[in-house]
């Protein structure tokens, strides 16, 4: 397979398993149960404390465990989500020069091409992406202020491509926001703790991203699909293809198969999320493997809250014999940092340019 481009920048993930004959082990099917389903319906209908309880507990019980849940009954349509994944097959088609004219700026919008991606450690990671987030008008206050990752969305001229991918955008939001509640409850805050963090201008991003098949990395020179690694912010909602290949690292140490469950989104916690629960939530490493025949594609979105949010110790996450561990994080400024890596081989010019 050639790549798009040659140039490599670096995501600084955590990656506990850098590179360790561990983190390339091959993985196995999953228990019943392991990585568990919920039906998160209750976050819908509001008085209902009972069933919202309940889910709270089921989303405990899985963020301590494993990290992971698939959630059923979230509401988003299946037309919505079948979209938006034709929306992505349309755009990967196109021809490279055609997807570079929108390739990603500073405010963190636009194609990001094959290769550009790396985690610490290991080869290039063989997907690419669309990515895109919040989409505010010229005249924001924020935007004319040059206040980071805060702008309007780049489109690709693809009839359909805005609609669709902003219905799964919306959709994927309005999911997280009643989200929220149950996340509160699990940790035995108030309903509308974080949600009260999510209503200006939440740092919620979302990608389109395309894996083409690749060689099995395990005997191979580690060419993940996206190398292991745990998501850097608060909640990822992810949408994944019948194709397969997701792998998630139980805290056992051995990575599981989280296959395609249809109709069911991906729920996985981040790093901001350990810092937040002084590590009652501990994020997990996650790998993809594209090794089939297929084209895999996979929407994740990283809803997180607004830029200014101060990200510190829960109240009841810290005592006397535990007490915080981490110091407090700016939302926007950590997301920044990381953000920052990638961006800067962006504003070098490249040829051609
Ligand atoms: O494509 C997937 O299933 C996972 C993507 C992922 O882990 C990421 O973008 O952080
Ligand atoms: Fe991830």
């Amino acid at each position: 397979m050639t790549m798009d481009d040659s140039r490599i920048n670096i995501i600084e993930l955590k990656s506990g398993q850098r590179n360790s004959r561990a983190a390339r082990a091959v993985s196995r099917s999953p228990l019943p149960g392991e990585i568990p389903l919920i039906d998160v319906s209750p976050i819908y209908t509001p008085g209902n404390t009972e069933g919202l309880a309940r889910t709270g507990r089921a989303i405990a019980e899985a963020c301590q465990r494993i990290g992971f849940f698939y959630a059923t009954g979230h509401s988003v349509a299946p037309l919505i989500v079948d979209n938006a994944f034709s929306a992505a097959r349309t755009f990967f088609a196109l021809p490279l020069e055609e997807r570079l004219r929108i390739k990603l700026n500073d405010r963190h919008r636009g194609y990001m091409p094959m290769g550009d991606t790396t985690v610490p450690g290991y080869a290039a990671n063989l997907h690419h992406s669309f990515e895109m987030a919040l989409d505010l008008p010229v005249q924001d206050p924020d935007v004319l202020a040059g206040k980071p990752l805060h702008a309007s969305n780049v489109w690709p001229e693809l009839a359909g491509f805005r609609d669709a991918v902003e219905a799964c955008y919306d959709a994927g939001c309005r999911f997280g926001f009643h989200l929220l509640r149950a996340m509160a409850s699990s940790l035995d805050l108030p309903d509308s703790y974080f949600q009260a963090l999510y209503r200006d201008k939440p740092l919620a991003s979302m990608r389109l991203l395309h894996y083409p098949p690749s060689p099995d990395p395990v005997d191979a020179q580690d060419d993940f699909g996206i190398a292991p690694h745990s998501d850097y912010g608060v909640l990822t909602l992810l949408l994944q293809d019948e194709t397969g290949g997701l792998e998630l690292l139980t805290r056992g140490g051995e990575w599981i198969q989280a296959p395609h469950v249809p109709g069911a989104y991906v729920v996985n916690i981040g790093d901001l999320m350990g810092i937040w629960t002084n590590d009652r939530y501990t994020s997990m490493q996650h790998r993809v493997r594209n090794t089939g025949e297929r084209d895999r594609y996979s929407i994740p979105l990283f809803y997180n809250p607004s830029f200014d949010t101060r990200i510190a110790c829960l109240p009841g996450c810290a005592t006397s014999t535990q007490p915080a561990k981490y110091a407090p994080e700016r939302m926007g400024e950590y997301l920044l940092a990381n953000f920052n890596r990638v961006w800067e081989s962006y504003k070098r010019p490249t040829p051609g340019d």
